[in-house]
């Protein structure tokens, strides 16, 4: 299907002109051999989107939206009208964004230059659209009803997503219900999950998002839920703090099950549950979600204990799968999360079937394409008037960051264009102490306003002219208005601000942003967001040509680290420094020797292989010492 586009696009980089076109196939050819599979067909060359007539477009309206000023767009009501879109309860109002209805036309034209509506039907589909990979890409699958068809390589894989999901609905049924005991015969009430990047972020934001939303926090009584993610022995100490082995599950989640930070946290966390509980406490108190079901076994976790999920879920893309669903069906009950796949499956449906000018996935993807490749914007703002949403920004870092931040097309061309933003964010208004100086009077960052009709904790406080969570909200409008229309000097004067300040207290604005509004937050609408992030990021990808389902840019950091802990393994044990020449450049190698130097002075002669428990046992949690 991209063959058949690129054929129909030609240009410059046209299939197999030039000495690129051949060197891109000589490398394919090369690869296809290496794993022993024919060159899939979406790696034939084909131009960059860059050389389309679509955004040429594009590239010459800029000149006419720089002639305009957000403060005079926002006045013009059948503009407002226009540039508003409602599915499902969600309302999204991106009437402050640098465009007119022309540059939307424009913008969805590129959609279709792009073959977005294809890319879209392939990856529903199961096509292997992460190329590099050879991998279908179907998060989409794992919140698929029970008749829907979704097949991989002609087997449709729903049966096996809801086979797991009916074994989540039991086991957590029977963990809550005290069915499920402990090693001394307690009910486990504590779980810790044990993950990092996809296996840890996703479930956090959820996790996060429903903590205090009334519903849900009934289901979650008595029961608490932690995360381990860093290989740092002090976030081992925090996640364990308290905690008691007797009442306690793990949850090992990866989905490798050789990601070497989490591994050596399962280690850790297993030598803590056998210290206390002797060998046999692991088949109780740990259980392992997976693709990888053989390490689990040979990691000593009963094969009966692991969730299964596939390899065309990606890490970050799966919250839906038993990375998200075990941990927080045990925390929240299996209903409750029901509900989060349902509203995650409602905005896929949206997403695969509604015409792009009504599609909200597809307009903030392809509103983001703007922002960044013709307006020049280098970050995006995640900005929730919701405490309960502070999680949010953080994994759309991992899902935005990971997937787009690429430098070449699906077929090895280098881009010429930029990709990817830098996202970050933190609820307001605590933003609005912090970064906001930056984005109202430094750089131009487009932010995404996020804001909720009903609080999930209502105040109203006697004698207050609004409700707590309504002066919360009256940030969320404001700041948006602020950020597009800005202050004059001709209006600082008029207020007789002194002719010295005027410079210091003008606000250019026309500083785009988007406001979305969900009538409450709830596990339903928490996979709505989650579905429309995840699909707007697919959107940037397909337009801007990337594979946005593959991370080969995390691997280089991992590698070097491996050889670290081999020299450093090494010196140590032969109580040697390092020199010149053992392949480390001098500045890492002095780091080294530092490092080195002050460890000798504190390493206990003989390491334990039993976590210090007794150590964790105050909110002040001191890192344990006897690991170094
Ligand atoms: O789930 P795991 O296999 O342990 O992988 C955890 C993480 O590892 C790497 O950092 C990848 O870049 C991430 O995409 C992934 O989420």
């Amino acid at each position: 299907m991209w063959a058949r586009d690129t054929l129909a696009r030609g240009g410059r980089d046209a299939p197999g002109r030039g000495e690129f076109g051949r060197r891109r196939a000589r490398h394919w050819e090369r690869r296809g051999r290496a794993v022993g599979r024919a060159m899939p067909v979406v790696m034939e060359a084909k131009a960059l989107i860059s050389s389309t007539e679509e955004w040429r477009a594009l590239r010459s309206h800029v000149e006419a939206i720089d002639k305009t000023h957000l403060r005079d767009l926002i006045r013009d009501e059948a503009r407002c009208d226009a540039l508003a879109l409602e599915y499902d309860g969600l309302y999204c109002d991106f009437a402050r964004q640098r465009v007119t209805t022309e540059t939307m036309e424009k913008l969805y034209d590129l959609a279709r230059a792009a073959g977005v509506r294809e890319k879209v039907n392939a990856m529903f589909n199961g096509e292997a659209i992460n190329s590099t990979e050879n991998r279908a890409v179907l998060h989409v699958a794992t919140r698929a009803p029970k008749d829907k068809v979704i097949n991989v390589d002609g087997r449709n894989v729903v049966p096996d997503v809801h086979d797991v999901l009916e074994k989540i609905k039991e086991f957590s049924e029977r963990v809550r219900n005290g069915e499920w005991i402990g090693e001394t015969g307690k009910p486990l009430k504590d779980v810790v999950a044990i993950g990092i990047g996809g296996s840890f972020l996703g479930p956090l934001f959820v996790h996060t998002a429903l903590r205090t939303n009334p519903e849900a926090a009934v289901g979650a009584s008595g029961r608490q839920l932690r995360f381990l993610a860093n290989v740092d022995p002090v976030d081992v100490a925090r996640s364990l703090n308290g905690l008691d082995p007797e009442t306690t599950l793990v949850i090992v989640v990866s989905k490798t099950f050789t990601t070497a930070e989490t591994m050596l946290n399962a280690r850790t966390v297993r030598a803590w549950i056998r210290a206390s509980l002797g060998e046999n406490a692991v088949q109780k108190h740990m259980v392992a979600i997976s693709t990888n079901l053989k390490l689990v076994k040979e990691f000593g976790i009963d094969p009966d204990n692991a969730f299964a999920f596939w390899d065309w879920v990606g890490g970050r893309y799966s919250v839906c799968s038993a990375v998200g669903m075990l941990p927080l069906s045990l925390q929240y009950g299996y209903d409750t999360m029901e509900k989060f796949l349902e509203g995650a499956w409602s905005m896929d449906q949206h997403f695969a079937n509604a015409p792009f000018e009504e599609n909200l996935p597809v307009t903030l993807g392809m509103l983001s394409v703007w922002n960044v490749s013709f307006l020049g914007c280098p970050a995006r703002a995640i900005l929730p008037y919701c405490q309960a949403l502070a999680k949010l920004a953080p994994h759309i870092q991992q899902v935005a960051m990971e997937s787009n931040g690429k430098g070449v097309a699906i077929d090895g061309t280098p881009l010429d264009y930029d990709t990817g933003e830098i996202d970050f964010g933190e609820p307001g208004t605590n933003g609005q102490h912090s970064f906001y100086q930056l984005i109202h009077q430094g750089r131009t960052i487009p932010c995404d306003f996020i804001g909720i009709v009903k609080s999930q904790q209502s105040v109203y406080l006697k004698g207050e002219i609004v409700s707590n969570h309504d002066e919360l909200m009256c940030n969320f409008f404001a700041q948006a208005d602020a950020l597009a229309v800005g202050k004059s000097a001709v209006e600082l004067r008029s207020e007789n601000v002194p002719d010295a300040l005027i410079p210091h207290k003008t606000f250019s604005g026309n500083r785009p942003s988007l406001s979305i509004m969900l009538p409450e937050l709830n596990a339903y609408t928490t996979g709505q967001l989650l579905s429309l992030y995840e699909h707007r990021v697919a959107v940037q990808g397909f337009v801007w040509g990337i594979n946005s389902f593959d991370q080969w840019g995390v691997e280089l950091g991992k590698v070097l680290a491996s050889r670290v802990r081999a020299t450093m393994n090494d010196k140590r044990t032969k109580g040697e420094t390092m020199s010149g020449g053992e392949g480390y450049n001098p500045s890492t190698t002095r780091l080294l020797n530092r490092y080195l130097a002050g460890k000798a002075k504190l390493i206990y002669p003989e390491p334990k292989d039993v976590f210090p428990c007794d150590l964790i046992d105050s909110d002040e949690c001191r890192p344990p010492t006897s690991y170094v």
